[in-house]
């Protein structure tokens, strides 16, 4: 009997490849087979698949550019792209399909639609991006990464997490870590590309901690490689000690042994912050689609782990007073810590598996 085949499609960027890896590389251990459905973006990041996955390119992913006569067959493009994906789904049917979000994603799912085959959708954010939205209401299941997602009305979701790092993983304690042995450590990251808003303001901030404070910190701060130098002269010029990196690949680290953190509320970011369990500052990325990072931070301000500062109101002085708040009362700061864990889901990559699982057959 051959074994039961997992169809994942995702759009060509990292928060929804990473994601569609980890479902992949579990469901491959479990014996399934599994076919990636994606454009030539997403085929970059197909090398950290397992060799095991049949990749499937179809198209280049960028519908929405390109001139009058590009944007006049884009009709005709997606049509094409449907039954491509109809006539390969009747040769060989897949027990399951999985969107994880993306243009790239609208063949597999549609054609998961016309031929009945069991379906669900991964959402990374706090808001269904464009493509999930179209096929919420036409899915067997909706797993949310972050919680708690704004969902159509007559929808329901089920909150798996998004995937974290084999990194972070190792950093999760069975339950609240104690920071590091320095006194105060602070951790300030801006997601995958770094952000300006956090060089301009943060060091500021912290040279207008009370001194008690600011004599014990230590802190990290990734920053654009354009803002290095600027962000390491004010701490300097402060007196603080601090290690200013434009990406530090032992984040999971420092953020185990952090006191607080400040952070842009990316998908990942807030993963990483509720699985390992720190007290943070989000500063939503307020262009971001559909105000996305402040539904994303939801979960960990409603549930007392952080406090949320939107860009227009960020200043030096009131990041300050929130910085002085949680560093001056560890009592307080441990019980936010606790907070975020609540919010967690180590298990997200075994939550959709379970998913998937519970979906085979049912076609
Ligand atoms: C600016 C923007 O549009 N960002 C989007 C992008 O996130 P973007 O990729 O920018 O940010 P995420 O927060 O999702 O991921 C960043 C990852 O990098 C790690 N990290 C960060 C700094 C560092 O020095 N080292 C390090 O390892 C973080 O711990 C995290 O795991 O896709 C996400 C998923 O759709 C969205 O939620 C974000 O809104």
């Amino acid at each position: 009997m051959t074994a039961p085949l997992l169809m994942i499609a995702a759009g060509g960027t990292g928060g929804h490849m990473f994601p569609a890896q980890a479902l992949a590389e579990a469901m491959i251990a479990r014996g399934w087979r599994v076919k990636l459905s994606t454009d030539e973006r997403g085929a970059r990041y197909a090398g950290g698949f397992p060799p095991a996955v049949d990749v499937v390119v179809s198209g280049s992913g960028t519908f929405a550019r390109g001139g009058a006569v590009a944007k006049l067959a884009v009709p005709f493009k997606i049509i094409g792209g449907i039954l491509g994906a109809t006539v390969r789904m009747l040769s060989d049917r897949p027990a399951v399909v999985v969107g994880f979000g993306g243009y790239p994603t609208i063949p597999a799912l549609s054609a998961a639609f016309l031929t009945r085959r069991p379906r669900m959708i991964h959402e990374q954010n706090g808001v269904l991006g464009r493509v999930n939205k179209l096929f919420a209401a036409r899915v067997h299941k909706i797993a949310c990464g972050t919680w708690p997602t704004a969902l159509p009305e007559g929808v329901t979701g089920e909150h798996t997490g998004n995937p974290v790092r084999a990194a972070v993983l190792e950093r999760a304690g069975a339950g609240y870590i104690a920071p590091g042995d320095y006194p105060m450590s602070l951790v300030v990251i801006g997601g995958s590309q770094g952000a300006r808003i956090l060089s301009d303001v943060v060091p500021e901030a912290v040279a207008r901690l009370p001194e008690a404070l600011r004599l014990h910190l230590r802190v990290a701060q990734q920053a654009r490689p354009e803002d290095l130098d600027r962000v390491v002269a004010a701490y300097e010029e402060a007196g603080i000690l601090a290690e200013i990196a434009p990406f530090f690949a032992d984040i999971p680290r420092r953020l185990s042994e952090a006191q607080l953190v400040i952070s842009r509320s990316g998908a990942s970011s807030v993963a990483d912050i509720s699985v390992i369990g720190r007290p943070s500052v989000l500063i939503p990325f307020a262009a971001a689609t559909d105000d996305h990072q402040t539904a994303n931070a939801r979960g960990l301000v409603d549930a007392g782990a952080a406090v949320l500062i939107p860009e227009k109101a960020l200043d030096a002085a009131t990041l300050a007073d929130h910085m002085a708040a949680i560093l001056g009362q560890p009592q307080a700061a441990e019980q936010m810590a606790r907070n975020a864990l609540g919010q967690g889901r180590p298990d997200a990559t075994q939550r959709l598996v379970a998913l998937v699982e519970g979906l085979a057959g049912k076609g």
